[in-house]
């Protein structure tokens, strides 16, 4: 392999004996991007009785069979109000859409097809049996398991959670993110930030990233190339047990890269990696307790590419999520030069097109440090360790960017 890892056995040793964290009770309100830890069945049927889908009136299909029949209207069936009486022959009540069909009645004429003439309804479109009712259980039966876990929570698992009287929902506890980026140059982004720093923008990222898959980031701030801070700092964010620790920055070679020593004196067991992909060869991983560690590279694009591809599924198996392929089809929109023995992830703008797979046209320039063109992909193209030149056209596959 010429000393580089390929990234499927990386990510196998990140996940290696990996356990979902322990489930907890949420309210639903505060369920959104949690993972749901049991599956959820309806505690109710849905709709609990027939009601009606329209506004109208409720009536005996049998009596609105023809135009110009004549009802005798008996009373009114609002949402949340049932008409308590009886609809018999040739009478009608006036119904509102979720109003309870009475006890009597079949079907309901649609008030647009109806007149009122001297306090009769006459009906103008002939009436089909079931006509515009909803009936009991149409959207779900009590006891039916509608949201399979593991399942990530969001607006529609939500609604239909809460549509089945769940008020607090059984979700993974949050894995902790703690977040330390290390470097002499930084400076948190602000007013007054000194002419001559680089603004750290990585832990916001991969804090928004943490955020995303459903975890909880903690920020522990920037540390100085200084061996005694990193390790006081590192120190410090291990003493809280967070599930992981992200590191940023330091990974590489340089005098002034000192994460690997720093961590190695902490009692962390560590693996120094580089891996074969390109942004993103330094990576380090290691565990302390149950802390997974990783320390990913300082080059902005680079630290966000690792964040995706070691980080993102980290969390998702810490939240009980199987591994997914996040890869899929699509054209290439120009041509590429053959690869050497690093995988790439190249930046790419993606245009979507009917009845075609999505065109990814690489941006000319791929520094790992140019945030700008990573805010404009629309995705990476995902380019095979030794991949053959390659014309516009050929197949090829992509990783879409959240
Ligand atoms: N002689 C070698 N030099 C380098 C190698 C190598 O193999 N041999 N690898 C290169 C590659 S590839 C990468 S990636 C970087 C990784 O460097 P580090 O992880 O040590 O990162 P730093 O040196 O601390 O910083 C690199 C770059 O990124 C900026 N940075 C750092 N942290 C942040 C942050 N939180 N937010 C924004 N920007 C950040 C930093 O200012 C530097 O410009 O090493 C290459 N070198
Ligand atoms: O791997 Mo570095 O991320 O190429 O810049």
């Amino acid at each position: 392999m010429n000393g580089l890892l390929p990234v499927e056995e990386a990510l196998a040793r990140v996940l290696d004996g990996i356990a979902p964290t322990p489930a907890e009770d949420v309210p639903i309100a505060e369920a959104f991007r949690r993972v749901l830890a049991a599956p959820l069945a309806a505690r109710r049927t849905q709709p609990p009785y027939a009601v009606s889908a329209m506004d109208g009136y409720a009536l005996r299909a049998a009596d609105a069979a023809s135009v110009g029949a004549a009802l005798r209207p008996i009373g009114t069936a609002p949402a949340g109000t049932p008409f308590a009486g009886r609809v018999g022959e040739g009478e009608t009540v006036r119904i509102f859409t979720g109003g309870a069909l009475p006890e009597g009645a079949d079907s309901v004429l649609l008030q647009e097809d109806a007149q009122v003439e001297d306090g009769r309804v006459i009906v103008r479109e002939a009436v089909r049996p079931g006509q515009h009712v909803r009936p009991r259980g149409l959207d779900f039966a009590e006891g039916a398991v509608l949201l399979p876990a593991p399942r990530r929570l969001g607006m529609r698992e939500i609604a239909i959670a809460a549509a089945m009287n769940h008020w607090a929902v059984p979700v993974r506890r949050q894995p902790t993110v703690a977040i330390l980026a290390t470097g002499d140059e930084l400076a948190a982004p602000a007013p007054d930030v000194p002419a001559e720093a680089i603004v750290a923008s990585n832990s916001y990222g991969i804090a928004a990233l943490a955020i995303e898959a459903g975890a909880r980031p903690v920020d522990r701030g920037i540390v100085r190339d200084d061996r005694a801070a990193l390790a006081a700092a590192i120190e410090a964010a291990l003493a809280e047990e967070p599930d992981v620790l992200v590191t940023l920055g330091g990974a590489s070679v340089g005098e002034h890269d000192l994460v690997r020593g720093v961590l190695g004196g902490l009692g962390v067991d560590l693996d120094f990696w580089k891996i074969a992909m390109r942004p993103g060869k330094p990576l380090m991983f290691g565990r302390r307790g149950g802390t997974r560690i990783l320390g990913l590279p300082g080059n902005p694009v680079s630290s966000l590419v690792c964040g995706l591809l070691f980080l993102r599924p980290l969390l998702d198996a810490l939240l009980g999520l199987p591994p997914a392929d996040p890869t899929e089809p699509a054209e290439l929109g120009a041509p590429m030069a053959q690869n050497d023995r690093r995988r790439d992830y190249v930046r790419a703008m993606l245009a979507e097109r009917p009845g075609a797979p999505p065109l990814a046209t690489p941006f000319p320039r791929q520094d790992s440090s140019m945030l700008s063109t990573l805010a404009a992909s629309g995705c990476l193209i995902v380019r095979p360790p030794h991949a053959p030149a390659a014309a516009a056209g050929a197949p090829i596959r992509i990783l879409r960017l959240p």
